[in-house]
């Protein structure tokens, strides 16, 4: 399938400063791409680039076959940043106008978009008394006029609350089911992980990491985490039995390599009645992301 953006070799210098080195990637329609990165790993340079409001330094960048910024380009993609700001005093559906009426679409398109984001009911408020979760919704139906290809999302939910932010992903998880391509950067993980279909990781202007959730565990190697809950006090014996293992209370904690987890599971499972339950716990992605991000001393 033709990719929605392809980068390749791209890097990006400031004076003195290497923002970017030799990144490349594709987002294929209908993808959820999740960017992540220390504060200065690059993210915000990328996204500029995309975007067209800065040039690359080397190496190639085309959004839906067009180069960034231009005309083509411009028509397929959209962004929102991290703070969408709008004008207080207009009401939601004033503002979708304006939006519109700027692109040269039907400004009657605003009741639409408004319940598309789920704001039919306030599209008559003003705006100056939105919860951020909606102003962050404004911004995303302002994001979608002309049916963009391509949604550049620069930490779209940091601020929101869990049910606005889950609001916002299953909006996103519909655009990219009708073939939007998005990239966004966040620093929730444990959010990305559910709502995203592949992570990138930048670290110092380097993509360290690239894949599911899956591939990055596995490539990672890290070790894995078992809690066994003892049953009448057998614990110490537990703790015995598996190398490295420290009992605490009635549970047994020990860490073990991925390729030795399942002949520990087959003593834990020898030790019979001793034990009463047994929890295993992969690497998260923090440990995941704190192991790639370290690779290069950040
Ligand atoms: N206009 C500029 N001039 C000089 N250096 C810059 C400029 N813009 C970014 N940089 C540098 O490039 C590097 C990458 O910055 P960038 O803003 O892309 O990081 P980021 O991953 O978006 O970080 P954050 O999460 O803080 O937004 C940093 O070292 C930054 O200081």
């Amino acid at each position: 399938m033709t990719s929605t953006l392809t980068i390749s070799g791209l890097t990006k210098r400031f004076e003195g400063v290497t923002a970017l080195a030799d990144v490349s990637l594709t987002v294929a329609p209908g993808e959820r791409v999740a960017l992540l990165g220390h504060n200065g790993a690059g993210k915000s340079t990328m996204m500029k680039i995309i975007l067209g409001l800065i040039p690359a330094t080397e190496g190639r960048v085309e959004v839906c076959g067009a180069a960034p910024g231009s005309p083509e380009a411009r028509r397929q993609v959209a962004y929102l940043p991290e703070n969408a700001a709008f004008h207080p005093a207009l009401t939601g559906e004033e503002q979708l106008r304006h939006y519109l009426r700027l692109r040269g679409e039907d400004p009657a398109g605003a009741s639409a978009l408004l319940e598309r984001v789920g704001l039919g009911g306030a599209a008559r408020r003003r705006i100056g008394t939105y919860s951020k979760g909606m102003r962050q919704r404004v911004g995303l139906a302002q994001a979608l006029i002309g049916h963009p290809r391509l949604l550049v999302l620069d930490e779209p939910t940091s601020g929101l609350d869990p049910v606005s932010r889950r609001d916002f992903y299953a909006l996103l998880d519909a655009l990219a089911a009708e073939g939007a391509a998005i990239l966004l950067s966040s620093h929730a993980l444990t959010e990305v992980e559910a709502r995203t279909d592949r992570i990138l990781i930048l670290s110092g202007g380097r993509l360290v990491a690239e894949g599911s959730l899956t591939d990055l565990r596995r490539s990672a190697a890290l070790p894995v985490a078992m809690h066994v809950t003892a049953r009448n006090g057998h614990a110490v014996q537990i703790a015995a039995a598996l190398p490295g293992a420290i009992a605490a209370g009635g549970l047994v904690h020990l860490t073990c390599a991925q390729s030795e987890k399942l002949d520990v599971l087959g003593r834990i499972a020898g030790l019979g009645d001793k034990v009463a339950d047994l929890e295993v716990l992969p690497p998260s992605l923090e440990d995941i992301y704190s192991h790639y991000s370290r690779r290069d001393g950040q």
